[in-house]
């Protein structure tokens, strides 16, 4: 089975936490789009569900496929988020924003009562650190917040190259309008410290480690599909 397959049938066995009439928060990325694909024909069946976006681009695929969309400021509490990642630790903490759309994802999933995190076997990781940690940074004194990070960081032991995104030779901008940097920290072993210390730093709008979110955890792999819970 290759990954868009193992995608397909963790977004449908997704589907089974979702109950008409639901508030949905409605994540971005390859996987939730799966999720999209497949939430649209139940709803093409009859299914009342109505969906917050969090990016641009899943707001379109979802006018694209008519499933019904809200704002989180006319719909702030949401029953469930569904939603991919890049990276999900035992305790399922995860990293996300591989996509851009860590900002948003972490609002809707924190206004959301639950988080289901849907993905591949490859996203399974004994520690978060393997994939780059998305940073959103605020344009306004780029320089300086990139320093502030590295010295945060370096209180933490942790260091590594801290890459501003682009795409097609351009700067990468957020749905927000914010830049990201891509922080190569390696193995992270206290996720909350270096958490905590991201937030104090003025430049730093938010960043991709998600703490405590996700309820539980979809997992697709070849031998199929398995439910993961927290371990703390
Ligand atoms: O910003 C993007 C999101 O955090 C995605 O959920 C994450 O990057 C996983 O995406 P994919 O399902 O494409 O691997």
């Amino acid at each position: 089975m290759d990954a868009k397959a193992l995608k397909i049938e963790a977004a449908r066995a997704a589907l089974g936490y979702v109950e008409s009439g639901m508030r949905l928060g409605i994540g971005t990325g390859s996987t939730a789009e799966e999720f999209v694909r497949l939430l649209a024909e139940k709803v093409a069946a009859g299914m009342k569900v109505i969906g917050v976006p969090t990016s641009e681009r899943t707001a379109a695929l979802c006018r694209e496929l008519s499933v019904p969309l809200s704002t989180l400021d006319e719909t702030p509490e949401l029953d469930l988020t569904i939603d991919g990642a890049d990276e999900i630790d035992p305790a399922l903490s995860l990293v996300k924003g591989g996509g851009g759309a860590l900002l948003r994802e972490k609002i809707v999933a924190a206004a959301s009562a639950r988080m289901v995190v849907i993905a591949d076997q490859t996203k399974l990781v004994d520690a978060l650190g393997r994939f780059p940690l998305p940073i959103e940074v605020n344009p306004f004194g780029l320089k300086a917040t990139e320093i502030a990070i590295a010295k945060a960081a370096a209180k933490l032991g942790l260091s590594g190259p801290l890459v501003l995104r682009k795409t097609g030779g351009e700067t990468f901008v957020t749905d927000g309008g914010h830049f990201i940097i891509d922080a190569s920290f390696g193995r992270i072993p206290d996720t909350r410290a270096l958490s905590d210390a991201l937030h104090a730093i003025p430049g730093v709008v938010e960043h991709g480690l998600f703490l405590g979110l996700a309820t539980v955890a979809v997992i697709a792999g070849t031998d199929g599909v398995k439910t993961v819970h927290p371990t703390r």
